[in-house]
């Protein structure tokens, strides 16, 4: 069993579970639900800020644990001081050691667009995403057939959420479905776990036109920022990078100092 349907298998009894413990109508009763959303793709796109997304990730299924005591008030915090356009919070306990209670922290220190990321397999975790304060959610097409990335894209936006979509190879590409705001291509293949920029840059001219477009996973230096800014690239999905170190916030200030003199000389 390859970890994707090793998550697949926990989050199906997770959601059985979560669904009687709190029924969808509860969920819609949380102070969040009507709240208008703070759209990603349009931060993503502000002049003024960076394009970097940084995620709040304590460990994953490839590092283990890369900031096990991490705060997420002060790192998001700080993440948002430094410049980053938005944020992405994991919110699976299993493999990534996230939690609702990290993505509402969040909220309630920033304004911001947050991206909750987790693995989405029924329409139930995303009224759970609305509930917890999220802007957007993530749709992951290898784990989703095209009807159903339609399906839960609809519901997102019947209940305001804005949908990233994210990509690893080219057949994905048509899961596509009309209004999905942002389209991201991972560069770490998660059957094995292999990270390469160039991944992104070699799909790049095969991506529709409409979504605002992001590069994923693997991105150390301003020199990978570059490379993916001039192959079209608006957006920047960065987490080990700056979770790795003492200060996240910090790392994510340098890196943006170095993108963007980088950017400005040429
Ligand atoms: O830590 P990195 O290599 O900077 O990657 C961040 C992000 O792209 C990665 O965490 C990620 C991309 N897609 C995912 C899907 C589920 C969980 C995590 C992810």
């Amino acid at each position: 069993m390859d970890i994707l349907q090793k998550i697949r298998k926990q989050k199906e009894k997770e959601v059985a579970e979560r669904k009687s413990l709190y029924p969808l109508k509860l969920l819609q009763k949380s102070m969040y639900y009507d709240v208008p959303v703070v759209s990603l793709a349009h931060y993503i796109q502000r002049k003024d800020k960076s394009g970097i997304i940084a995620e709040f990730k304590k460990k994953s299924p490839s590092e283990g644990f890369i900031n096990q005591y991490a705060d997420v008030e002060a790192v998001t915090m700080g993440y948002m001081q430094s410049g980053a356009s938005a944020l992405s919070v994991l919110t699976d306990e299993t493999f990534f050691g996230g939690s609702s209670e990290d993505l509402k922290t969040a909220r309630t220190y920033n304004y911001c667009p947050i991206l909750r990321k987790d693995f989405i397999i029924d329409e139930y975790q995303i009224h759970e995403t609305k509930s917890i304060g999220a802007d957007a959610l993530l749709l992951i097409a290898e784990m989703l057939t095209g009807e159903e990335v339609k399906r839960f894209s609809e519901t997102a936006h019947e209940i305001g959420l804005e949908v990233l979509l994210e990509i690893h190879d080219e057949d994905e590409i048509s899961k596509y479905a009309e209004g999905i705001a942002v389209m991201g291509v991972n560069n770490r293949n998660l059957r094995d776990f292999t990270v390469d920029i160039q991944h992104s840059i070699d799909l790049y001219s095969r991506l529709p036109a409409e979504p605002v477009k992001i590069s994923e996973s693997g991105i150390h230096d301003a020199r990978d920022m570059i490379r993916l800014y001039k192959a079209g690239f608006e957006g920047f999905l960065v987490g080990t990078q700056f979770m790795r170190t003492p200060h996240p916030a910090k790392a994510c200030r340098s890196l943006i100092e170095a993108f963007q003199k980088e950017r400005q000389s040429r």
